[in-house]
């Protein structure tokens, strides 16, 4: 069969290009195929999912109660032998996509591999980063208990919130003032179909840039084989590992998707008149935060009539602020050479402590989340982001710089394909 393909299809001048091809050994490079597994398990989770969801928010009856068809097809699939497992693999999976692809950014940012030539891959992730978050939301909105109808009001305030077109954005997006008929429907079109193509283009897009770029190098590769390649090839070794680590992946989310039923809707309950309240899963705690320790009156009047909010100081502006900083990112560094090598953290303190610092601030910010749980004052959360945020940078600074010292930073040479 194979010997009739290759008449055909000239596979082997592909294998002898492409299974050779040649994969550094590091374990942090293992973070983005993470996040490549967990989009497959919520493809193959979500294609078992809308053969038993109804994408509606009309009143049906189910088992003698009148519920939303959504809701109550959520209690159908859980009933289903298997159902709830797959649910909660598929909601786990969300969660681990998200995790990985955000570690995955910080490995790329802590060892300089988003400067040339790499800098359109480091675009393409961070638009990955965005949509595997827009995708999630919207997920999320799909069960319609009232949690989920909560929560997904929030985020249509967020988007709302943007002056002049913010209202007109929202209701493009959910089918007029969420909650209308046409809500579910529409996002359910975008969680399902749009959204997930979108993400395997640029997720192709990427890999075939880093393929045709070639990885950059751990630091090691540039004593042990200067000027060369070094690691092991697609087949067998690689693609024996990236299998290992797939079916490892699986049986530690089936674990905690077993274990763990995520989102529980009987226990929310369908939505009702009166608000629950709402906690948004770690992701979205950060800005959550931030818009529970801005004075939610603040109104700054703009031309025409607009606004500006605290939801959009805190749902839009802050994260736009820092999605912009992501891009020009790459743009700041003006070498003319190609980064061959993984620059090692300990030799640019300034990168590694501003790392630490997003990273202490987004945990801050997170614990503003829980403002009302621990008795926080607005005053003591501002005082303990910025300090904390401040601190970190300059202990870490110091740190590097003290232990480390200021090492010659190094250029490497050309490569060659080994
Ligand atoms: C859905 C999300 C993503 C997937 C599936 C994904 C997948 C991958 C994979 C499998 C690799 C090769 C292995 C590795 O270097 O780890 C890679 C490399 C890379 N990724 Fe991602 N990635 C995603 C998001 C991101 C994000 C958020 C960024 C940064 C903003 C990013 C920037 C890069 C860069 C610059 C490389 C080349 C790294 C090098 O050569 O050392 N990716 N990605």
């Amino acid at each position: 069969m194979y010997r009739w393909l290759d008449e055909r299809l000239s596979l082997s001048r592909f294998n002898k290009k492409f299974l050779r091809k040649a994969f550094p050994v590091h374990h942090s490079f293992f973070l983005g195929e993470i996040t490549m597994f967990a989009f497959i398990t919520l493809v193959l989770t979500g294609i078992f999912l809308t053969f038993n969801y109804e994408p509606s928010s009309r009143l049906i009856k189910y088992m003698g109660r009148e519920l939303p068809a959504a809701y109550a097809s959520i209690l159908y699939i859980d009933s289903l032998p298997f159902g709830a497992v797959l649910r909660s693999v598929h909601h786990w999976s969300a969660n681990v996509m998200i995790a990985a692809a955000f570690l995955h950014m910080l490995r790329i940012l802590i060892s300089g591999a988003y400067k040339k030539p790499r800098e359109l891959n480091w675009l393409l992730g961070l638009a990955l980063l965005g949509l595997s978050v827009v995708t999630a939301f919207t997920g999320y909105s799909l069960p319609f208990d009232a949690f989920s109808v909560t929560a997904t009001q929030i985020g249509y305030g967020i988007g709302a919130s943007m002056p002049y077109i913010g209202e007109w954005v929202s209701q493009l997006i959910f089918g007029g003032e969420y909650p209308t008929l046409h809500s579910i429907p529409r996002v359910y079109s975008l969680h399902v179909l749009w959204f997930p193509l979108l993400l395997m283009a640029l997720i192709g897009a990427h890999m075939l840039i880093m393929i045709k770029q070639k990885h950059t190098q751990p630091a090691y590769a540039e004593k042990v084989a200067p000027g060369k390649i070094l690691g092991v090839p697609m087949m067998p070794q690689q693609g024996y590992m990236m299998g290992v680590l797939f079916l490892l992946y699986l049986a530690v989310v089936f674990f905690i998707g077993g274990s763990y039923i995520a989102h529980p809707v009987e226990a929310f309950g369908p939505p009702t008149a009166s608000t629950p309240a709402v906690k948004p899963d770690w992701y979205f705690l950060w800005i959550y935060g931030i818009l529970q320790i801005i004075p939610g009156d603040l109104k700054i009047p703009l031309p025409f009539g607009a606004a500006i909010n605290s939801e959009f100081i805190g749902g839009v502006l802050v994260p736009g602020l820092l999605g912009i900083a992501a891009v020009l990112l790459p743009f700041l560094d003006t070498r003319k050479t190609k980064q061959r090598y993984l620059e090692l953290p300990t030799r640019h303190p300034v990168r590694t402590s501003v790392t630490f610092a997003l990273i202490a601030f987004l945990l801050t910010t997170s614990l503003a989340g829980w403002k009302q749980e621990f008795g926080f004052s607005n005053l003591q959360l501002w005082t303990i982001i910025i300090v904390g945020t401040l601190a970190t940078y300059l202990t870490s600074y110091l740190i590097i710089v003290s232990y480390w010292g200021k090492a010659p930073k190094g250029e490497a040479g050309e490569l060659e394909e080994a």
